[in-house]
């Protein structure tokens, strides 16, 4: 497994930041450990700087900035169809979707896809397309612990955060709580956002959490999804 390569062990393991070698740039060695960790433990982090580039991180986290600075990111909703609950006991992050038209989201979008046909080859998932999101949570904000779908409905299939901010410290809060898919009362991971850290799980088995963050934190999620046409989540 490549060292950069972070899976869980047993115990709470906070991952630093920084404290990891690159990523293993071979062509498509990323995308063998990506699969071995989802298949293995059905959740892996990675750290993906040097395989996205300094520069695309850089405009992909000044883009959500701005969006949030012009008071363009709304509200996040929870549940399926339409009209989701805005319940802000569960939720506070603000959101914006990503529609690929920009040069940095464009570029985004060729790496997803890469990394959906990669699994698709790996695991045989059948991956259609996906849908992604900018998520900002400011100081305070939080998302209590969840899945990302709900089981039998082969929705929402693989989910994936790239998180887009630079010296996130452990002071910071805003860790990503990583439960046990046996026994969700486990933690088994903490992950701090640090710019370049990117989180891939299984959208129906990983209970996860976002903690209350203390300085304002930027990321990007996205979500592979198995139908051709968008169902209800
Ligand atoms: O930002 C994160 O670390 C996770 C966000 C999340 O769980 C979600 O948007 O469903
Ligand atoms: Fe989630």
């Amino acid at each position: 497994m490549n060292p950069s390569t972070v899976v869980p062990l047993g115990n709470p393991q906070l991952v630093a930041s920084g404290s990891e070698p690159a990523a293993n740039l071979e062509a498509g060695q990323w995308l063998d450990d990506l699969a071995d960790g989802l298949s293995e433990h059905g959740w892996v982090s990675l750290d993906v700087q040097d395989l996205l580039g300094r520069e695309l991180l850089d405009a992909l986290a000044s883009e959500v900035t701005i969006l949030d600075r012009s008071n363009a990111m709304k509200r996040a909703g929870i549940g399926r169809g339409s009209d989701p609950v805005r319940d802000r006991s569960v939720r506070r992050d603000k959101i914006a979707w990503l529609q690929g038209v920009s040069a940095p989201q464009a570029a985004l979008f060729r790496f997803l896809d890469e990394l959906r046909l990669g699994l698709n080859q790996r695991l045989f998932l059948g991956l259609k397309r996906f849908e992604s999101h900018y998520a900002t949570y400011h100081p305070g904000d939080f998302y209590r612990k969840h899945v990302d779908s709900f089981q039998g409905r082969a929705s929402r299939v693989v989910s994936l955060v790239l998180y887009l901010n630079d010296g996130w410290h452990s002071v910071d809060g805003g860790e990503l709580q990583i439960f046990n898919r046996e026994n969700d009362a486990e933690v088994c991971a903490q992950v701090l956002p640090e710019a370049g850290r990117m989180v891939v799980f299984l959208s129906e088995e990983i209970p996860h959490e976002v903690m209350p963050a203390h300085r304002t934190r930027h990321s990007l999620a996205c979500w592979f999804r198995q139908d051709e046409i968008p169902l209800p989540l």
